[in-house]
């Protein structure tokens, strides 16, 4: 996987501006703010807040050489005008959802401010430009609030995880057992959850199965212990997708263990099994201390080990562990608005080099429509995933290659013809400095540059159109529109789509 570049890169990070909105949705008052004396200088110019506000007053912000530390809100004497009762249960604790207290309204105008401010100050574009003002588009919201998540990854903990005002009912042993979704920023702490309103009613079945019966004493399961290293089960994983003849919802069970046992997990599997939607359920076995989902080892439990899905007419088989859009229905959307961006003349003439290609979702639906698709990605297995799309859809115009993009050496152009368009979709650390150096030297005449990082987004644009100042670089390129997408209501994610054509 692509690691953060170090020498010459700027860092981002883009969640925080969002988590700020939603701190200011749910609280009012007034602002004090206390001095704190104390003999350390630095103490002393400390201020504390002991009740927020729901506006900004100036005095909110320290003044130089003060720190300001944000203490506990007190009460709320009316509720922000955003504010809305979340419907999910779990929501002020669960680390899922951070913005399910506000407006759907106001969550996806925060992101189109927050997208709109990044450009500007990061991407050093000019709000004064009246062009500019063309190529910002109003984000496109999502129609799906609920239920849109197609993959959902629970995580089993040896002890629940309680808000504050439930400390006292903790309980021990099985009935201490969790299995839901991790308290926001801990990696060792799970909040029992019995049903989440992201994914489908389907997957919510199987939750509630599992969740009937996994701490029956007689079953002999265990949940593993992040600490210890022990215990047997790691992540219960639940994707979506559908039948491609009937149109119905199909369903994967992922079983994620820390050794192969499939006795421990018959029970499970029958009941499970019983439910018409789960075609699948299979087992990966992940032996390290690490934490991630991933196994050596993969076994079928029962049914298929794929699971089919369809985009924009094209289908796809997803195995448990292959990169697919968490939000088919908005994928469907930001693909039309990828191919919209392409421009394509219709005679089938273009080449497209779709770099970041995952399983090639964005090339294979476009491939049918020009004349060569060569992809590029780091995960061997989603490579292979993407070459046994394109065979099943019969599409043989289209190359997939295995290779990491942060290390291309020079040659890396001579793989391909020159390109008509790149597509470049990097996961949230952007592109690597080599790779935009690639690009500014190859000159296609069209990027679409798809982002789920607003801020790495941002960085890359001001190098693609004004340079690499520090490096005595050029830009070439002149973007002509940013369009945010909402892929994931409820948490600070934004996705862009790019178009940039050569200046
Ligand atoms: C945001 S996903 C996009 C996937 C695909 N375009 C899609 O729409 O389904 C980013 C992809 O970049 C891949 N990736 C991350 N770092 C990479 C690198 N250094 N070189 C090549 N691919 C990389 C990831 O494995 C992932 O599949």
């Amino acid at each position: 996987m692509a690691t953060l570049p170090s020498c010459g890169f700027r860092r981002l990070n883009s969640l925080s501006w969002l988590q700020k909105v939603r701190k200011y949705s749910s609280c009012s008052a007034s602002l004090s703010i206390e001095k704190n004396h104390s003999s350390s200088e630095e103490e002393e110019s400390r201020m504390s807040i002991s009740s927020t506000t729901s506006t900004r007053p100036s005095s909110f912000f320290p003044k130089k050489g003060q720190t300001l530390e944000l203490v506990q809100k007190l009460k709320t004497i009316s509720p922000h005008w955003d504010n809305v009762t979340a419907p999910c249960e779990y929501a002020s604790d669960c680390g899922g959802c951070k913005t399910q207290n506000l407006s759907y309204e106001a969550q996806v105008r925060a992101k189109e401010q927050q997208v709109h401010e990044l450009v500007i100050h990061v991407g050093k574009f000019s709000d004064n430009d009246p062009e500019f003002a063309n190529v910002m588009k109003p984000i496109v919201p999502c129609d799906i609030q609920f239920n849109y998540r197609n993959k959902m990854e629970f995580s089993f903990g040896t002890q629940k995880w309680l808000p504050k005002d439930q400390v006292h009912e903790r309980e021990d042993g099985v009935n201490g057992y969790a299995l839901g979704l991790h308290a926001p920023g801990f990696f060792d702490k799970v909040l029992d959850v019995q049903k989440c309103l992201l994914q489908s009613e389907a997957a919510n079945m199987v939750l509630a199965i599992v969740q009937d019966c996994w701490r029956d004493i007689e079953l002999g399961l265990s949940p593993y212990d992040v600490h210890a290293h022990v215990g047997f089960l790691k992540h219960l994983m639940l994707r979506t997708g559908r039948d491609v003849k009937t149109g119905l919802p199909e369903l994967m069970v992922n079983f994620v263990t820390s050794s192969y046992e499939p006795e421990l997990l018959e029970p499970l599997v029958e009941k499970i099994s019983s439910i018409p939607e789960v075609v699948s359920i299979v087992n990966n076995v992940n032996t390290s201390v690490g934490n991630t989902s991933v196994g050596e080892e993969e076994y079928i439990l029962y049914g298929k080990s794929t699971i089919t899905e369809i985009l924009r007419g094209v289908t796809f088989q997803i195995s448990a562990n292959s990169f697919f859009q968490t939000n088919t229905h908005q994928a469907e959307v930001l693909y039309r608005l990828i191919e919209d961006c392409a421009g394509l003349r219709g005679d089938g003439s273009e080449i497209v080099l779709d770099l970041f290609c995952g399983t090639g979702t964005i090339g294979l639906t476009l491939a049918r429509k020009v004349k060569h698709v060569y992809g590029y990605e780091v995960v061997p297995q989603a490579i292979s995933d993407a070459r046994r799309n394109a065979e099943n859809n019969g599409i043989h115009n289209a190359t997939f290659v295995q290779g990491d993009l942060n290390k291309i050496s020079d040659s890396f152009g001579d793989q391909f013809p020159k390109p008509d368009i790149v597509i470049s979709d990097p996961n949230r650390p952007g592109m690597h400095m080599k790779l935009i150096k690639f690009l500014l030297k190859l000159r296609a005449p069209r990027i679409i540059y798809v982002s789920c990082n607003p801020a790495t987004c941002a960085r890359d644009l001001d190098y693609l159109c004004h340079g690499v100042v520090e490096q005595n670089i050029k830009g070439c390129y002149k973007l002509k529109s940013l369009q945010p997408v909402d892929m994931f209501p409820h948490t600070p994610h934004i996705e862009c789509v790019c178009l940039l054509e050569l200046d």
